[in-house]
Parts: C-alpha cells; sequence; structure tokens
C-alpha cells in the first residue's frame, strides 16, 4: 500500500486540518500518517482557538516516521508559526522527501487566522522551494504576491508570480470565484484551466484542505501530477455534493460519498 504524511493543524470538528487529510487518504486507499502541528477548537461554525506544538516535538514526530517507514508523498498545511516552518524544512530536506503538497493555509473561512503574519515569507522561503506543487486559495495568492485577484486573468498572472518564488508548480484555487469553481495550473511553461461546476451550497468547509490531500494521495499512488489535480478535483467535488448536515453552521463535506456499503 502507497503512504502518505500530512503535516497540518488538528481540525476537532473533522471537516478540515489533520482530520480531513486523514479521511481522503483512507477514502482514496492511501495508508495515511499524521505529524501534527497545531491542535484547534473549531466546528462547524467557527475556530474558537489555537494551541501550536513545541517545534522540537515536531522534529520527533517527523524524523521517527521517515526513520521507519518509506513515504511517497507529504501534504503539508496549517504550519502555524516560523520556528515549525523551520523543523519541517529541516526534517523533509534531511530525510529527502519526495512528492510534497504545500497548501500555504493563512486563514480560516470564518476569519480566524491560522499562520502568525510574521511567518508567512518563511513560509515562501522555506517550504515553496521544496513542493512539488503549491495550492493557494484567492486570498492566499492575493497575500503572497500582493495582487488583487478576481478573474482568471489575475489567477494567471499570480501562478506565474509565485512558481518565480520558489520553482514549484502552482494551483491557484478558484472556489472562492463568485462564478463557477475553476482552478488555475501552471507547471513554469503553460497553464490548464481545470473547470468545475460551482456547487451551489456553503458547505466548503475543509475543501482546501481535502484537494491538497488528495493530490497528495494520487501522487503517492503515482499518478503525474496534472492527473493528479484532476482527479482531486472530481473527489472533492463530489465531497462538496454530498456534504452532510451534522451541525449548526455549515453543513460538512462527505469525505466516504462514494463508498458504498459500510462493512
Ligand atoms: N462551491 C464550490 N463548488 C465546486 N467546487 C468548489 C466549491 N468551492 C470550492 N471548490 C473547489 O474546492 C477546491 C478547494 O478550493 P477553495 O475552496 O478555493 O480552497 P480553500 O478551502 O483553501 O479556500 C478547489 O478545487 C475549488 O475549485
Ligand atoms: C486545522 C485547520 N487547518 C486548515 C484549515 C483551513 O481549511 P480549508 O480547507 O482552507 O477550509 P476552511 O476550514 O477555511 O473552510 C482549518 N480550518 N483548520
Amino acid at each position: 500500500m502507497k503512504v502518505a504524511l500530512t503535516i497540518a493543524g488538528s481540525d476537532s470538528c473533522g471537516g478540515a486540518g489533520i482530520q480531513a487529510d486523514l479521511k481522503t487518504f483512507g477514502a482514496l486507499g492511501v495508508y495515511g500518517m499524521s505529524v501534527i502541528t497545531a491542535v484547534t477548537a473549531q466546528n462547524s461554525k467557527a475556530v474558537l482557538g489555537v494551541r501550536e506544538m513545541d517545534a522540537a516535538f515536531v522534529r520527533e514526530q517527523i524524523d521517527c516516521l521517515f526513520e521507519d517507514i518509506r513515504i511517497d508523498a507529504v501534504k503539508i498545511g496549517m504550519v502555524s508559526n516560523i520556528e515549525i516552518i523551520d523543523v519541517i524544512g529541516e526534517c523533509l530536506k534531511k530525510n529527502r522527501a519526495a512528492n510534497i503538497v504545500v497548501d500555504p493555509v493563512m486563514v480560516s473561512k470564518s476569519g480566524y487566522p491560522l499562520l502568525r503574519p510574521e511567518a508567512v515569507n518563511e513560509l515562501i522561503k522555506v517550504l515553496f522551494p521544496l513542493a512539488e506543487v503549491v495550492t493557494p486559495n484567492l486570498a492566499e495568492a492575493e497575500l503572497i504576491t500582493g495582487d488583487k485577484i478576481e478573474n482568471t486573468g489575475q489567477m494567471e498572472r499570480a501562478a506565474v508570480k509565485i512558481y518565480r518564488l520558489g520553482g514549484a508548480k502552482v494551483i491557484v484555487k478558484g472556489g472562492h470565484l463568485t462564478e463557477g469553481a475553476a482552478d488555475v495550473y501552471y507547471d513554469g511553461r503553460e497553464f490548464r484551466h481545470f473547470k468545475g461546476t460551482r456547487i451551489e451550497n456553503k458547505n466548503t468547509h475543509g475543501t482546501g484542505c481535502t484537494f491538497s490531500s488528495a493530490i497528495a494521495a494520487f501522487l503517492a499512488r503515482g499518478c503525474p501530477l496534472d492527473q493528479a489535480v484532476g482527479r482531486a478535483k472530481e473527489y472533492v467535488s463530489g465531497a462538496i455534493r454530498n456534504s452532510l448536515k451534522l451541525g449548526g453552521g455549515t453543513d460538512l463535506i462527505n469525505h466516504f460519498y462514494h463508498l458504498g456499503q459500510v462493512p
């Protein structure tokens, strides 16, 4: 069985973060492992608090996995602060990790900061050059480039700018566009547009986490990156379309929508 590792924050309501990543790995037939960078108190309505892990313990979690188990892909999500970013960078370099997907998580959809503002440049400097692909949403791409992004032309320009920051391929996600849900992919030479039908519900908590971990799962299974992106988009669309009404806030996306009967 192929193995994927997520390095991210815990979401207590299970829709985003580590929990979404592990569900996605399992749903896509990959053995999932996790390194926790921070714990959030979070439900379907809001993020209420964050506790960061000690950076030295993040190192211990990563190193003990690489020392023991072959890892086919790594997804990085919420990394919280500069010390944790530096440790992740050192450990991934030392262990020659491959197929790294960096989701530059900055702020939750409910508006809670998940990355300290002074850590944004460190994330770009340390983790982007290690990545096979980075997957900013519109707000993250705006913050990284300093440009306003409201249409696909501006998404393309942002993708080129972000590519030049570290040489990783880029997907600027269009989930927050008012029309459609097209993602723009740039591999350093050409663009591809992954067009999706916009699903008219507000139940998108954890879509970014799910999309990036699905890309990591498909890379672990040996898919070329552009195919992995297309298949990840199909998977996240299905999870949104089949979302579950479990809490008083947004419905939660259904990571296992495609599985038949429970054994
Ligand atoms: N309402 C929606 N309908 C269809 N696809 C969506 C919708 N919202 C998000 N997506 C897709 O989910 C993935 C994650 O995008 P996005 O929601 O922009 O990320 P984030 O959670 O980081 O803000 C992308 O492939 C995006 O196109
Ligand atoms: C612990 C944790 N990590 C990441 C996020 C952000 O998830 P995302 O997929 O970008 O979607 P929203 O949660 O912002 O809707 C998170 N909330 N918690």
